[in-house]
């Protein structure tokens, strides 16, 4: 069974075809500044990413009505469950015209939708990032206005502790588990017995290649009175984290310049992976200590500087199991064909 997958970034789109388990191939299609430029609004992008799309399928000559199912990353929801939904004409509303927020993984249930529609084939969204199994004392924020919100690089986190939960030899649902996912954004989630029950997300925690993260309430207050809203949310999400300070969102990059004896980037680094062990001991309190395993993932995992550092500062909470990149693809796959096997129901989207 041919199952497509399309999982869109920040700068770029990566694709990827499965017969059953068996990935075909897997393409990452960049999208340049001058591609993304003439673009104002992410949900702009969509023709030009479903045209790369379709541009590389029929370059590899792949015949789409041998597809059985697209799957897409699931964007800015509502608060949804965890696993499959079949995209259906709600989502399609929510996520073109009223997402929650702007960002890339809303097109991915759009493409899915749109390609699958015309070939006759379901579409799902797997793991989106709105996937919200908080408990009502994690929606707290300290403030009756703002609602904390559960979004999280859930598709590549639920899958690490499910790996896991593999490599312990226990079921997921045994089990305690704290998974910080390392990439241009971080996020750091607690599962408690097979639940995702609490979140530090990139705008409370620790700050990444390119967002601020928890940045100090006041001062943030008066800079949104210096700039204009949008310039406002650039600085913080895209311009922030390792960009605002050392002009690159590449981790490799700044593992160059301290090779070279750069101090600066040697101290920002260092005080990134201080964060990211504050927000896994923060997350410890939610199952009063007790945990199995703290788990590290996403590129950024692939660095033996960056692990290194977290694991001396939280190993005293749990064994540190390393699963470097993300395998977004492979799992968004696997999950649309357990629904096409009948291993797993999708859910059907009727949220507002
Ligand atoms: N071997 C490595 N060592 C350190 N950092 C790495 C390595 N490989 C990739 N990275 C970093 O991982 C980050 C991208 O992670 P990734 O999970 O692919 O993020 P995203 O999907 O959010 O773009 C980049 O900052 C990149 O420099
Ligand atoms: C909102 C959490 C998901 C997320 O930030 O994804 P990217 O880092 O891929 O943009």
């Amino acid at each position: 069974m041919k199952i497509l997958a399309i999982n869109p970034g920040s700068t770029s789109t990566k694709i990827a075809l499965y017969d059953n388990e068996r990935e075909v191939f897997q393409q990452n299609l960049e999208h340049t500044n001058d591609d993304l430029a003439p673009f104002k609004e992410i949900a702009d992008q969509y023709q030009m990413r479903k045209t790369a799309i379709t541009s590389v399928l029929e370059e590899r000559g792949i015949r789409l009505e041998e597809l059985k199912a697209v799957v897409g990353r699931g964007g800015i929801l509502p608060p949804v469950k965890s696993g499959a939904y079949r995209v259906n004409e709600a989502m399609v509303d929510r996520l073109r015209n009223r997402p929650l927020a702007e960002h890339a993984s809303n097109l991915g249930g759009l493409i899915a939708y749109e390609m699958a529609e015309s070939l006759g084939i379901p579409s799902f969204i797997y793991d989106s990032v709105a996937v919200d199994e908080f408990e009502p004392i994690a929606r707290i924020s300290g403030l009756a206005d703002i609602k904390r919100k559960s979004l999280s690089h859930a598709l590549n986190m639920r899958a690490a502790a499910i790996e896991t939960a593999k490599r312990v030899g226990k079921p997921y649902r045994d089990l305690n588990l704290i998974v910080a996912h390392l990439g241009g954004g971080i996020t750091v989630s607690v599962h408690h017995q097979g639940r995702m029950v609490d979140i530090v997300s990139d705008d409370e925690g620790p700050f990444s290649p390119e967002r601020a993260g928890r940045v100090p309430c006041m001062e943030l207050v008066k800079l949104c009175y210096k700039e204009e809203q949008g310039t406002a949310m650039k600085k913080i999400r895209g311009k922030g984290g390792l960009i605002s300070y050392l002009n690159t969102n590449s981790a490799l990059e700044v593992e160059k310049m301290i090779a070279q004896g750069n101090d600066e980037a040697k101290l920002v680094y260092e005080a990134m992976a201080y964060q990211i062990a504050k927000a896994i001991g923060e997350l410890a309190t939610v199952v009063e200590g007790k945990v199995d395993r703290v788990v590290i993932t996403g590129g950024i995992a692939y660095s033996e500087m960056m692990t290194g550092w977290i694991q001396k500062r939280v190993e005293f909470i749990a064994p540190v199991e390393l699963i470097p990149g993300e395998n977004e693809l492979r799992s968004l796959a696997l999950g649309a064909l357990r629904v096409l096997k009948g291993e797993e129901t999708a859910l059907e989207y009727d949220l507002d």
